[in-house]
């Protein structure tokens, strides 16, 4: 039996007033919860912050990307090693809007995977179709292609310790969620490729949905037997929505 995981990715969003606010009203949900794990992704400005008013509280928290050096002359970057210290849990690779506004690819997001895993940093994997792909047919080949990396030349071992979020691009803060057999499809597709390699990796492996996820979706989402939770953008920027959401994972 998988847990499930709520994460929200906050993306560019945030004050230090609504980072406190949003942290208190969320966590009497993360504490009932008993069959999720509860986590945020922040913009690297409120790490700190959060980190801070995370201690000692279930919720556990994620940057929203990393570079591939540790240390050195690379300005603007925030480095594996530089989270860890600050207890960071997860790290988003290869979210869609990384690939499509910093030319972020399979191989360089598969550098970045293993390199998270190297300093005891957990990334999460996300892969997606655009609507033409989809329109196109394509989506099992763009699913096929974005994991290759990972699972031909990293190995799908390291799955064992990462988390994959499955994230239509079409989906993602249109209000138009993929209906749950559109994802339960996809993402019991992931599963079978990676069933391929190991059988055992992907019945452990958790995979996310990610794309207008909302407090009146999210139960029917978590039904599916192959969806394990859920990465969440605007709606992570809500109390009520995201208390919802981790509430129906049960
Ligand atoms: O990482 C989160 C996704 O991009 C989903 O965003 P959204 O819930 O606003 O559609």
């Amino acid at each position: 039996m998988r847990r499930k995981i709520v994460m929200g990715n906050w993306k560019l969003n945030g004050t230090k007033e609504s980072v406190e606010a949003l942290l208190t009203g969320i966590l009497p949900a993360a504490q009932a919860t008993t069959t999720a794990d509860v986590a945020v992704c922040a913009p690297d400005i409120f790490i700190d912050q959060v980190s801070r008013k995370l201690a000692d509280t279930p919720i556990a928290w994620g940057a929203e990307n990393n570079d591939v050096h540790t240390s050195g002359a690379y300005t603007g970057e925030t480095s594996p090693t530089m989270l860890k210290e600050f207890g960071c849990t997860y790290v988003l690779v290869g979210h869609s809007e990384r690939r499509q506004y910093h030319g972020e690819s399979d191989a360089s997001c598969a550098h970045k995977y293993a390199l998270l895993q190297e300093h005891g940093l957990i990334p999460v994997l996300c892969i997606g179709e655009t609507l033409e792909e989809r329109e196109s047919d394509r989506t099992n080949d763009v699913i096929r292609k974005q994991l290759a990396p990972v699972l031909n030349d990293l190995g799908v071992e390291t799955l064992k310790n990462a988390v994959i979020a499955y994230e239509p691009v079409w989906a993602i803060g249109t209000g138009k969620a993929a209906t749950k057999e559109m994802a339960q499809e996809v993402h019991a597709f992931i599963r079978q490729l990676i069933a391929e390699k190991s059988a055992e990796v992907a019945q452990g492996v958790q995979v996310l949905y990610g794309g207008s996820v909302k407090g009146a979706n999210a139960v029917e989402l978590f039904a599916q037997e192959d969806i394990d939770g859920a990465l969440v953008g605007g709606a992570a920027l809500i109390v009520e929505e995201f208390d919802a959401i981790i509430k129906a994972a049960g």
